[in-house]
């Protein structure tokens, strides 16, 4: 069904020629422990706080850098969408053309690859940032297009190429999104990478700890771009999170949230809320595509152990009648490499959890959750959703002037599996929670209340 556009009409909402203007009312509760009558107890105060929002209607023309284009994720995304509305460029440390990467990626029908080669086989992928200390050895044969030099003097070829792919492409606005291999974390040490100017001393010494990932985010931090990482790396170590901070640079992730993960942030968060307890969640996953031959490495395997574990600890926190503080379920993570099944990721997992009565449910799920069709999208949904959010400014009442969002981009939460957050800042992984968080955001930037799905005037 084809969505007509519409109109608020409200005082609260104005139309200009270039922004939506609104103020809201942003209704929340405040928590506060006090003594009263001699004992201490929660007093929760309904609070009102009044929000201005201005939201920039110019929509720029757009220019996608994928770092790892030439993947099966970046080769299907750009098979699937029409060039001339957004254009797509990036890096790959392999040197092949945008077709033949969407043969070899084996994901998208013959008859279709056929069609769309004559549009593809002219997009080459620029050299990329390569370090064989940071993913699998196997990844090392592929690796024929790589930018040479010290990491600044890469990092600066980073800049120029960026620089130069806007400026031939007459794009408004870039934004950048890592979906190349998983990489080992990098150590965080105090000197090295914990603030902003040890990154940047360390990247001019040369330090071999920095990784190619945050070589590319320093790039974009410097140059205001909106980077965004699709992998669960730590390349925001404390010292670039700083660094974009400072720079009011947009920068999100972790780790796209595509399938048997996505399932899981739905799966517990039903389970905890109905107060049945899982107690144990096994997940396991086969899949034969390079991203499967680059985790077969114990170092970037615990990358994706760690983002693809961490999903439930909200769920789990959030409810102290069925966990004691510090109790969590046994939560495993198996993944393998099985050649034969390609890109077609088989996910089975088995979710075991005490319910009324000392009784013992189990769920056992088989997922074919296809890896590349389900994270394209989701790709997509980063980057248009990362370059909106740049155009919306804020005022709460109080603040004298309007101000973007926090660079820390956490309206990103909904597609991430490990939502990278401001210090301090709870993380939230319900999947139900972050939809309604984007979903009410944005309804705010048209001056309407949250949906509240109370549908009052049927009961
Ligand atoms: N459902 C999904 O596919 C899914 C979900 C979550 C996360 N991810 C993550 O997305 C990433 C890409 O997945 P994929 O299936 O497209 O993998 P892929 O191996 O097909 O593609 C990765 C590409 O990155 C290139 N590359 C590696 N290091 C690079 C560097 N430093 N600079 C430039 N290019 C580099 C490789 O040559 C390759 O072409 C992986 O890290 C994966 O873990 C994928
Ligand atoms: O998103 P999800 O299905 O939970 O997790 C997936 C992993 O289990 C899979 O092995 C990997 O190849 C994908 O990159 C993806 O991260």
């Amino acid at each position: 069904m084809f969505v007509e556009s519409f109109k608020v009409e409200s005082p609260n909402v104005k139309y200009g020629d270039q922004e939506i203007h609104s103020i809201y009312n942003y209704e929340t509760t405040e928590l506060v422990h006090e003594s009263r009558n001699g004992s201490y107890a929660w007093i929760v105060k309904p609070k009102t706080v009044v929000y201005e929002f201005k939201t920039d209607t110019r929509v720029p023309k757009l220019g996608v850098m994928l770092v790892g284009w030439g993947g099966n994720n970046g080769s299907t995304l750009t098979a699937a969408v029409n060039p001339d509305e957004i254009v797509f460029g990036g890096w790959d440390i392999s040197n092949l053309n945008l077709a033949d990467s969407m043969t070899r990626a084996k994901v998208l029908d013959i008859d279709l690859q056929k069609q769309l080669r004559p549009y593809m086989e002219s997009m080459a992928p620029l050299p990329g940032i390569y370090d064989p200390d940071f993913i699998a050895a196997n990844q090392d044969s592929r690796a024929n297009n790589v930018i040479k030099g010290t990491k600044s003097e890469q990092v600066q070829q980073i800049i120029k190429d960026i620089r130069e792919f806007k400026e031939q492409n007459k794009v408004d606005k870039v934004v950048v999104l890592w979906t190349a291999n998983t990489e080992r974390f990098s150590n965080v040490m105090v000197g090295l990478n914990d603030t902003t100017e040890n990154l940047l001393a360390s990247l001019e010494k040369n330090e071999a700890e920095i990784a190619p990932s945050t070589l590319y985010a320093i790039a974009c931090v410097m140059e205001n771009i909106p980077f965004i990482n699709g992998s669960p790396q730590n390349t925001f170590v404390p010292g670039l999170i700083d660094f974009a901070i400072r720079r009011n640079s947009l920068i999100g992730g972790d780790d796209f949230k595509s399938g048997q993960t996505k399932m899981k942030s739905v799966l517990v968060d039903f389970l905890v809320g109905a107060g049945i307890k899982p107690t144990s969640i096994v997940s396991y996953n086969h899949l034969g595509n390079n991203d499967g031959m680059n985790l077969s490495a114990p170092q970037t395997f615990r990358s994706k152990e760690i983002s693809k574990s961490n999903v439930v600890d909200d769920m789990v926190a959030s409810n102290g009648i069925l966990y004691q503080p510090g109790e969590h379920p046994d939560h495993v993570i198996v993944i393998k490499y099985v050649p034969y099944v390609g890109d077609s990721k088989r996910a089975m997992d088995e979710y075991t959890s005490e319910i009324f009565m000392g009784g013992k449910s189990t769920i056992v799920l088989h997922n074919t959750c296809e890896d590349s069709l389900l994270a394209a999208p989701i790709i997509l949904d980063l980057v248009l959703l990362a370059e909106l959010s740049t155009r919306i400014q804020l005022k709460a009442e109080g603040e004298g002037k309007f101000h973007s969002f926090h660079p820390v981009a956490t309206i990103l939460s909904y597609l991430t599996k490990a939502p990278l957050v401001p210090p301090g800042t709870p993380v939230v992984n319900a999947l139900s929670k972050q939809r309604a968080m984007l979903e009410n955001i944005l309804r705010a930037c048209i001056g309407l209340a949250p949906e509240n799905n109370m549908i009052l005037e049927y009961k």
